[in-house]
């Protein structure tokens, strides 16, 4: 049997009938713990997300989630345990390395952080950022070859016709996914998405959610969302991880996973 890698996939052939695909582990998170002064917020959670697959975090107020995020994307620094980005293990890694990979990981929050008087295009361009030189990422000189890009960004977001205009005259819905084309003019692997519909209407949640879906199955990103609305964790997620407590109470595929296990988060 032979195994070839193909973009980002390891394939298995064989001569007779086996066929196996494993995806890339992008986020490998493991047994990472969290105290804030003598209080355990996170104990041993360990999970993973893969290339295509959308996997949602639930779990009461508290329970850990968002801090397992913040861990990841550097906001704060896990007490123990291992973090490995798109193969980097960032507790071995040099301060170069680290940046790079947590650059491969692009977040989106609840609270949108766009810059309300500058057009969406400007808005998006700004998430090319990280990758440019220094001497080229201030704001008057965004070059063609980047404004080409975030319109590229804002068409794969269903915006390209609103790129001219202030980000702060979009709706919420809108505004949302202005920030995911500006994470994706970050060139990333993974997009990690903090409660992203939180503030948003039943149709935009579904709007936003149907699109980071779009991102992980057509586009191969990894995809991981904090959210408080259970069924759409049931409608677009590959996986849930549930928390309670900072504890890891179930990482399970989206259709294995009951009501009542769903409920016993919230107890
Ligand atoms: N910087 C901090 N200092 C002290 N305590 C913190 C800090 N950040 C988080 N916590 C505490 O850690 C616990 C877990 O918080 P976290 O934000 O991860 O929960 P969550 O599951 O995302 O909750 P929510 O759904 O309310 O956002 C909470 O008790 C919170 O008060």
């Amino acid at each position: 049997m032979s195994v070839a890698t193909v973009a980002g996939e390891t394939r298995a052939d064989s001569a007779v009938t086996e066929v196996r695909i494993e995806k890339e582990v992008l986020l490998d998170v493991q047994a990472i713990s969290k105290s804030f002064g003598d209080r355990v917020v996170l104990k041993d959670m360990s999970m993973q997300v893969r290339a295509g697959e959308l996997v949602a975090f639930l779990g009461a107020n508290g329970s850990g989630k968002s801090t397992t995020l913040r861990a990841v994307n550097g906001l704060i620094e896990a007490d123990s345990g291992d973090i490995t980005i798109a193969g980097t293990k960032l507790n071995e890694a040099s301060s170069a390395r680290r940046t790079e990979a947590r650059r491969a990981a692009a977040t989106v929050f609840q609270k949108i952080h766009l810059v309300s008087r500058r057009t969406a295009l400007q808005n998006v361009c700004a998430g090319g950022f990280s990758r440019l030189p220094a001497w080229r990422s201030l704001p008057p000189v965004y070059g063609r070859e980047l404004k080409e890009e975030a319109m590229a960004c804002l068409g794969r977001v269903g915006l390209a016709d609103r790129a001219h205009d202030r980000a702060g005259s979009l709706s919420g819905g809108q505004q949302q996914r202005v920030a995911i084309a500006r994470a994706l003019c970050q060139r990333p692997r993974m997009i990690l998405a903090d409660e992203p519909v939180s503030a948003l209407d039943p149709k935009a949640a579904d709007d936003v959610m149907r699109l980071l879906h779009e991102l992980a199955v057509d586009e191969g990103l990894g995809v991981a969302a904090v959210l408080h609305q259970p069924h759409l964790a049931r409608a677009y997620a590959h996986r849930v991880v549930g928390l309670r407590g900072g504890h890891l109470v179930f990482d399970a595929p989206t259709i294995d996973i009951d009501d009542v296990q769903l409920a016993s988060l919230y107890l």
